[in-house]
């Protein structure tokens, strides 16, 4: 299976070690496409402007979408990256999980609480000790559609 995991970069980096949790558990599930999203090395500042332009970033991330089986966003740091990637994902009818945490005092956007539909995009609230049950309730779910 491969995971397209979503988490804040330029929105700010405050919740990386809770996207280190969250890709360590999903990586026995399958391959995390997106992997540097959560490593600690990466700064709001984004990927080395010199190796990846911003274009050649997009068109990567939007090709690593259309490949995935599955999108996994943790969404309580604001991200307009990861809300557009949320956007792209739904219209290719991919499977999508939201990850939010009320602790955080923030309330979510609307445009993505208000997208859960039941089915293909759930938005889960959470805990961070809860983090991985919610992933193994969700990836049980997947076996059986
Ligand atoms: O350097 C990057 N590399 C990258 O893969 N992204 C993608 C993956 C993240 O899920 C999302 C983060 O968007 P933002 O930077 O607007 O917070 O965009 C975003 C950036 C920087 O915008």
């Amino acid at each position: 299976m491969k995971i397209y995991f979503c988490g804040s970069i330029r929105g700010g980096r405050d919740d990386v070690l809770v996207y280190r949790r969250i890709v360590k558990k999903l990586r026995s599930y399958g391959t995390v496409l997106t992997v540097h999203v959560s490593s600690t090395e990466l700064t709001d500042q984004g990927e080395d402007a010199s190796t990846a332009s911003d274009r050649f970033i997009h068109d990567r991330d939007v090709a690593w979408l259309q490949e995935s089986d599955v999108v996994v966003a943790e969404v309580t740091q604001p991200s307009l990256g990861v809300g557009y990637e949320l956007g792209r994902a739904f219209d290719m009818k991919k499977k999508i999980l939201c990850l939010f945490r009320p602790s955080s005092g923030r309330t979510l956007s609307a445009m993505i609480r208000g997208a859960d539909d039941g089915n293909r995009f759930l938005v889960r609230d959470y805990s961070e000790d809860k983090v991985e049950n919610i992933l193994e309730e969700f990836f049980e779910n997947q076996k059986k559609t």
